[in-house]
């Protein structure tokens, strides 16, 4: 038996394909009650660390639960989680319903699960048309719906906004809060582009080339974004100098002949140029985005310093939830719940 918690748990997984180091050593937890997001950038691993969740890859070593138990051993795995993989086909000629009702047969709930789940995406008035006619946002309600039969404690979504426009977005950010939230329901949901899920999640767990470099509360990860100050000085090198004389070390000039600096104000640096007779011709302040963090976050570099050019090696503070150093460290982070 399983042990109801809701809970997913991935620890230490990894996943070889000959040569190819698919998924290295990767832990993180996602509690129920939040929308999760589980982010990288194309080939980091994110759809094959799902796949051994969902039991249809066998992981090289590690382990990935549902409630403490491998997907194998749920017993009845539609009844605790509900995935939609990409590139998943429905039968052309046949109707939302019959689709439907076909999958419910099979997991062992009634008929009329199928117009509950089709009334719940929003299909409700497409339960007779065949799939085939579908458009792709249409298709994505209608895996969710095919993931929600089971009426699942966990749900797993993989690149769940392809093909949805802003307004399909919309509703299923709202789906899936409430969802999470009211019911106190997993929901772990796979993108590459942060921008896509960041309204949609509470949570994050980002990851490169197999390896977890971040995971914690998203507020978190924008809290620790740093703005810094484009200055167009006449002479950049003497600015560059002279701040730093003056206590400020976040300093770097920029490709297109500015100076990009951190942890100090307009006005500051103003009257340093001013001081040492430096033409300063314009500055603007610039705040980081996330996007860009993610990015940096990815290349497994992040600088929260200014030029937010990929540095060699890290520098500055990390945000909260970002390893002090290397993967092994990263395995200790945890945001919550009892270590497993
Ligand atoms: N069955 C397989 N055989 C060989 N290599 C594979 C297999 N499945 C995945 N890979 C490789 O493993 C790595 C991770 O792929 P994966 O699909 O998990 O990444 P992803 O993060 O989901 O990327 P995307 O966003 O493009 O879907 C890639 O280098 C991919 O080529």
């Amino acid at each position: 038996m399983h042990d109801g918690s809701g809970r997913i748990v991935v620890q230490n997984l990894s996943k070889q394909f000959g040569a190819v180091n698919a998924v290295q050593n990767l832990s993180f937890t996602v509690e129920p009650g939040s929308v999760t997001g589980f982010l990288g950038p194309n080939g980091a691993g994110k759809t094959t660390t799902l796949r051994m969740l969902l039991g249809l890859v066998t992981p090289t070593s590690g382990a990935a639960t549902i409630n403490g138990r491998p997907h194998s051993q749920l017993g009845n795995p539609a009844r605790v989680v509900g995935s939609v993989l990409e590139n998943e086909g429905f039968h052309p000629s046949r109707t939302a319903r019959n689709h439907l009702r076909v999958y419910a047969a099979a997991i062992g709930v009634p008929d009329r699960r199928a117009d509950e789940v089709l009334g719940l995406v929003g299909l409700g008035s497409a339960a007779d048309r065949k799939a085939g006619g579908f458009s792709l946002g249409m298709r994505q309600r209608l895996a969710l719906a095919t993931a929600l039969l089971g009426d699942p404690q966990v749900l797993v979504l993989d690149e769940p906004t392809n093909g949805l426009d802003p307004e399909g977005i919309l509703w299923l950010r709202n789906f899936l809060r409430s969802y999470a939230r009211e019911q106190r329901r997993t929901v772990l949901v796979s993108s590459h582009l942060l921008n896509e899920v960041e309204q949609l999640i509470d949570q994050v767990v980002i990851i490169s080339q197999g390896i977890t470099r971040y995971y914690g509360p998203l507020d978190q990860l924008r809290k620790s974004q740093q703005s810094r100050v484009l200055v167009q000085p006449a002479d950049p090198a003497a600015l560059v100098k002279t701040l730093q004389e003056n206590g400020i070390q976040q300093v770097s000039p920029t490709p297109d002949g500015r100076v990009a600096v951190a942890g100090s104000s307009v006005q500051q640096i103003g009257d340093l140029a001013a001081k040492a007779g430096i033409a300063v011709y314009g500055m603007q302040e610039d705040h980081a985005d996330l996007e860009r963090m993610f990015f940096q976050l990815t290349q497994g570099q992040y600088t929260g310093g200014p030029g937010y050019q990929p540095q060699p090696q890290y520098q500055g503070p990390p945000p909260p939830g970002y390893p002090p150093s290397g993967p092994q460290q990263q395995q200790q982070q945890h945001w919550g719940g009892p270590q497993r």
